[in-house]
């Protein structure tokens, strides 16, 4: 499937032509047009995904709101759609170009049409400012190299990401605060160094739980709890400072050294967690995102049609919730 956004961008008239040449160029196009859609239909995949996930402490996802008065199941869904069609655009815009400061430009100009895009779809809440960072990066990464490896696309994205974004808008963001307030360097920081907190964690976290024979459902649990015990998130340094953060590293080891998304005690200190986090208003929402760019470069190092279904979502919950 293709999506063309209503955009007023010139590019966007230039790539349309450029999808009716390459229909009848060369299979070398073809192909280049097919992986852009299919990283695209990926990076859509891992948001619904991570929405999906149930239950997630503090976060939404098919039970509740978790600490989320502005937003809900729907409108994560909502948000999803409205952004797949920018990833698009940053997986045909980066296909064959060069790694420079010109593509950066129009790689974050995408960027922040995606948010306005976001922003129209939930009615002004902030539903995936960090995914479209993260996942946007990542799709271009791997559609600029063409490759599948997870560290090797991460670097690429790191680079990308450490080119000077010269169209930075001047308003002070949350992550301007945190990063003034406690040195937190958030979504940006995490970035700059290659995504350590999906490589290095995350995704050993989710493939060693699949090793043990978790179910799907509590291996992507087990992957979020796994970046949530170490991760800096501007989200819950921004509503509740180290205070929360602290709660936040504290109580997501404290569910995996219990045994873990998937065992009885896992279970119940799982639940626990996330009554603790919407009494205190917490959510670890930039956690979230990188569960979903974990689940991004998992499907496409392994090379998957499209992120793997986990019938046990929602409806089930193997009696967590
Ligand atoms: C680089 C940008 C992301 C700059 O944004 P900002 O300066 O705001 O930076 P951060 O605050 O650091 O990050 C933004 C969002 O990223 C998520 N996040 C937080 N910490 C991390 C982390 N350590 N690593 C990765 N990602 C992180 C987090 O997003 C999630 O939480 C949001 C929900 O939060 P919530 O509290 O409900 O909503 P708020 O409105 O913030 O507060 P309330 O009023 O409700 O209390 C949700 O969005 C999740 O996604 C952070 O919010 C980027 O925006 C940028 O520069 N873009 C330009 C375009 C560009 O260059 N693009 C290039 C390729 S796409
Ligand atoms: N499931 C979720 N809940 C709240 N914020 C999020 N940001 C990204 N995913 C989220």
């Amino acid at each position: 499937m293709v999506w063309w956004p209503l955009s007023a961008a010139g590019q966007v008239q230039e790539l349309v032509m450029a999808r009716s040449n390459i229909i009848t160029k060369s299979s070398l196009q073809l192909n280049a047009l097919h992986r852009s859609e299919w990283l695209a239909e990926l990076a859509l995949q891992s948001l619904i995904a991570e929405a999906e996930l149930t239950p997630k402490p503090g976060l939404v996802d098919g039970r509740s709101s978790g600490s989320h008065s502005d937003l809900s199941f729907d409108l994560m869904r909502r948000s999803a759609n409205a952004i797949a069609p920018y990833f698009t655009q940053m997986a045909l815009t980066s296909t064959e170009a060069q790694m420079n400061a010109s593509l950066r430009a129009t790689v974050a100009n995408i960027g922040r049409e995606a948010e306005g895009a976001m922003l129209r779809a939930t009615s002004g809440s902030n539903a995936h400012k960090g995914a479209i960072w993260v996942l946007g990066l990542l799709v271009c990464a791997a559609s600029l190299s063409e490759g599948s490896d997870p560290e090797f696309v991460a670097e690429a994205a790191g680079y990308l990401a450490r080119l000077p974004d010269r169209a930075r808008p001047l308003a002070v963001s949350h992550g301007d605060v945190v990063l003034e307030r406690y040195g937190a360097t958030g979504a940006r920081g995490e970035a700059y160094v290659n995504f350590p907190h999906v490589i290095k964690i995350g995704l050993p976290a989710l493939k060693s739980a699949r090793k043990s024979g978790r179910t799907e459902q509590d291996s992507r649990l087990a992957a979020l709890l796994a970046i949530m015990s170490h991760l800096d998130d501007t989200c819950v340094l921004y509503r509740g400072g180290p205070e929360a953060q602290k709660i936040v590293c504290e109580g997501a080891t404290r569910v995996i050294r219990v045994g873990g998304p998937g065992s009885i005690k896992g279970n119940a200190a799982l639940i626990a967690l996330g009554q603790e986090f919407v009494s205190l208003h917490i959510s670890p929402g930039g956690s979230a995102d990188l569960l979903a760019a974990t689940l991004f470069l998992d499907a496409l190092e392994r090379g998957l049609e499209g992120v793997e279904k986990d019938n046990s979502l929602v409806e089930e919950n193997n009696g967590k919730n």
